[in-house]
């Protein structure tokens, strides 16, 4: 995400929107400034001018002012036939974008991005950099194109609308908030709330002026926002010192995520990178590996569907995870497709499902899984501390040096994960004095090489 202009005319719009903020009622504390974070390649932020205690009020925004479905002037008859709310809100702001100077949200649009680099902007090159992550086939593009067609441009009825669309939903993926009402934020204080969890889908989501110039930081987050009935507060959540910049918590994303939805990676999201694996590659390496056809397989994932331990895809994660790098789920999965036949009709009859801790069996089709996506990566040389895209830069020239970038890094990070996962399963083989399994990334070399040799 990106604002090029000079320097006088991002100070002066910065200016324009504080300014603008205050006569709508937002009260800002004296011990914080707007800060123009560009050389850092951050657009602005919120920096502390003195020392701020824990639960500070930072500023406060009167409900009035967030740019929601309802305050925006859109007429009542067309927002009351959309119920998604990102589609709704979608339109909320593409109708006050369109009102221009007429726009009472006018000065807030000013500091709202013109450019992203969120994942729906990458062109089908640059995507080629991110082969083998998950995060491609979450990006939603066709999706939103179909909703934006179906349901959004014949009430406008007009298809240029289609880019302004994109660029509104793509400000909200990256700025906009879930509203809670006053009790129910405290109702769930504590458990652990997370802006993507799925109650959170269902919250109406509207754009909260200042409180959305807080920038992110997974291991500095010290700030955050409170609902009240008729404003919402950012206060501090820890001692901030002068100098040091206000955080909020934008969640526990993988890099992959925060690319998607932010358009930047930064290191200190590297601890909640993971690997998707699909159950559909779980079914076909192992069939593949207890030579087994899809019959053999039915009875074992009907009766884990039964016991609700089936899932779409099962995340790895980071070895140095305190839950370990796979899930309770998954290793009943491996444990229970690996169960010779009559140990598995022997725990149906008993309507039980085996330890979360993986058999050798399973440990041995594990290893086979993780070759088997570690495959899906472009990678030659595993080894290489370089670029492990396999890509050359700018191939063609259309390409974009920054994205490419980030790509390497979410690709290198998601490689690592898989690799801590195999040296896991190599380690509880040689704990359990069991047979040695192949160096993975000697076995990862060899399938590519293999792979290559067939084409
Ligand atoms: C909610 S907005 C924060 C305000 C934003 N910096 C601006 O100038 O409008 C989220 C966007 O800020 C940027 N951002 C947030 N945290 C960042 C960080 N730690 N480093 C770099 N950019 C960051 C990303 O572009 C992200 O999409």
């Amino acid at each position: 995400m990106s604002d090029d202009s000079g320097k006088d005319e991002f100070d002066s719009r910065s200016m324009r929107f504080i300014d603008w903020l205050k006569r709508s009622g937002t009260t800002v504390s004296s011990k914080i400034q707007l800060a123009d974070l560009r050389q850092q390649s951050a657009g602005r932020g919120v920096v502390a001018r003195e020392d701020i205690e824990e639960d500070e009020e930072l500023f406060s925004v009167p409900r009035s002012s967030i740019l929601t479905v309802e305050t925006s002037g859109l007429p009542v008859a067309i927002r009351s036939d959309l119920q998604d709310p990102w589609l709704s809100l979608i339109l909320a702001m593409a109708f006050e974008q369109q009102r221009g100077e007429e726009s009472p949200w006018k000065p807030y649009f000013d500091v709202l991005p013109a450019t992203f680099d969120t994942l729906m902007y990458w062109s089908t090159e640059e995507l080629e950099y991110l082969r083998g992550s998950a995060v491609v086939g979450k990006i939603g593009k066709q999706s939103a194109d179909k909703a934006f067609s179906e349901q959004l441009v014949p009430i406008l009825s007009d298809d240029d609308l289609l880019t302004l669309f994109h660029k509104m939903g793509s400000t909200i993926m990256a700025y906009a908030f879930d509203l809670e009402d006053a009790s129910r934020q405290s109702k769930t204080e504590g458990e652990d709330w997370e802006e993507d969890s799925d109650a959170g889908e269902s919250l109406p989501k509207g754009l909260v002026p200042f409180a959305d110039i807080l920038n992110a930081d997974a291991d500095r987050n010290n700030a955050k926002l409170f609902y009240e009935d008729d404003k919402v507060v950012m206060k501090t959540i820890t001692a901030v010192q002068k100098g040091e910049e206000l955080f909020n918590d934008y969640g526990s994303l993988p890099r992959a995520d925060v690319l998607r939805r932010y358009g930047y990676v930064t290191d200190n999201y590297a601890k909640y990178d993971v690997v998707e694996i699909t159950l559909d590659m779980v079914k076909g390496v192992t069939k593949e590996h207890l030579k087994l056809a899809e019959a053999g397989l039915l009875p074992r994932l009907e009766y884990l569907e039964e016991q609700g331990i089936l899932e779409d895809g099962y995340d790895v994660s980071r070895a140095s995870n305190e839950d370990g790098p796979l899930t309770d789920e998954f290793i009943v999965l491996l444990n229970t497709l690996v169960l010779p036949s009559a140990d598995f009709d022997k725990l149906k009859k008993k309507d039980k499902l085996p330890k979360p801790e993986l058999s050798e069996r399973a440990l041995q089709l594990l290893h086979q899984i993780l070759l088997h996506r570690r495959a899906m990566y472009p990678i030659d040389d595993i080894n290489s501390t370089q670029d492990p895209s396999g890509i050359p830069a700018s191939a063609n020239g259309t390409s974009n040096e920054h994205r490419r970038n980030m790509a390497v890094q979410v690709i290198k990070g998601e490689e690592e994960v898989l690799r801590k996962a195999a040296e896991t399963v190599q380690k509880l083989f040689e704990d359990g004095n069991k047979r040695k399994v192949g160096t993975f990334e000697d076995e990862v070399a060899n399938m590519h090489l293999e792979k290559k040799q067939k084409t």
